[in-house]
């Protein structure tokens, strides 16, 4: 679930109802004595078998979240719950153990496998770490392969030896090997041609069903989106601008730079598209509360002047724009 810009739990009942919560989480980078705010208060929960979708143009933030949460690196602020439990400042031994829990998926399938492994190797490595016992590993490794359709042959392959989706296909495969019960896909179909991206999908979305899996599904293709994600969260400048039911944001987008977004899909049928403004990450300087002042067509002296709270529309829909 995704709500107004708080996380407030009222209950024990309710805070075990979600399987993951992010409370204000920030991140700054320090480069050459300058710091830059990647992050900035970024409030969300999900509950056991969602699916939510992370939009937003390329620089605004998606993966870098996607870090926070996996812990790969430390909030500049802010907490990860997972099952109720903070992770944020969690470390080695303890860290380790999350894994078990949460796994990543990254846009170049090659990057999950050490190139000197096989995949076989490669997965049962993950296998041995989480306790499996040595006489089961290789019936599952097959059982895993089959899961993602791919043949036990491929046990013995090497990384390079597959293509893009196969690869990507064997690295679902090693991510959900431990049975987390959140999967982080970022950018998973990107890399792929058109028809191995519905092969994945298919497969990303058969898990769902048989195994009640939790996703944040990072994608730039907000048709993608309203077809798998039940929730969605809108990231412009590393700020959450429109958030909720992923359907209804998609049908219904509020936000000017949701619309933009939106407008940006291309109409395979549709040959009266009209070519939108190209989304640039802007460099020009923004002393304005909202991080699309800049671009925005509908602006007033409030977006410069005055904090910009994320506003209910309804129960399932907030967005953070002082003019709606
Ligand atoms: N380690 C880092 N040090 C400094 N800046 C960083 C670092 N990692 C990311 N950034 C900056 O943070 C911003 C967000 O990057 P991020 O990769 O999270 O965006 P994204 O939305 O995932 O983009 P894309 O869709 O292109 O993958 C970018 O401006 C990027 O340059």
């Amino acid at each position: 679930m995704i709500e107004n810009n708080t996380t407030t739990i009222n209950s024990k009942q309710e805070s075990l109802e979600y399987l993951l919560i992010i409370k204000g989480i920030s991140k700054v980078y320090k480069k050459d004595n300058k710091e830059y705010k990647v992050l900035e208060d970024i409030n969300f929960k999900i509950k056991k078998g969602e699916m939510i979708g992370i939009v937003g143009e390329s620089g605004s933030g998606k993966s870098t979240l996607a870090r926070q949460i996996i812990r790969l690196e430390k909030p500049t602020s802010g907490q990860v719950l997972l099952n109720n439990k903070d992770i944020t400042n969690i470390k080695g031994k303890e860290l380790k153990n999350i894994y078990k829990d949460m796994q990543m998926v990254f846009q170049d399938p090659i990057g999950s496998f050490d190139p000197r492994l096989t995949i076989g190797k490669s997965i049962d490595e993950l296998l041995k770490n989480n306790k499996v016992p040595k006489n089961i590993r290789k019936e599952k490794i097959i059982e895993l392969l089959k899961l993602v359709g791919l043949d036990k042959q491929y046990i013995d392959k090497y990384p390079r030896e597959l293509s893009g989706g196969q690869c990507q296909r064997a690295a679902i495969a090693k991510a959900i090997s431990c049975e987390p019960k959140i999967l982080i896909c970022d950018e998973v179909t990107s890399a792929l041609d058109v028809s191995v991206q519905g092969q994945v999908i298919s497969l990303l979305k058969e898990l769902k069903e048989k195994k009640n899996m939790t996703y944040i599904f990072i994608c730039h293709d907000l048709a993608l989106v309203e077809l798998l994600c039940d929730k969605v969260i809108v990231l412009n400048k590393g700020n959450i601008v429109e958030s909720g039911d992923a359907k209804e944001i998609i049908n219904n987008p509020i936000h000017p730079y949701t619309k933009l977004l939106v407008n940006s899909i291309f109409p395979v049928k549709n040959k009266n598209w009209n070519i939108p403004d190209i989304l640039i990450d802007e460099q020009k300087e923004n002393n304005s509360f909202c991080k699309f002042y800049n671009r925005c067509n509908n602006k007033s002296k409030d977006c410069i002047n005055s904090d910009i709270k994320l506003q209910t529309l309804n129960k399932n829909h907030f967005v953070k724009c002082n003019n709606i």
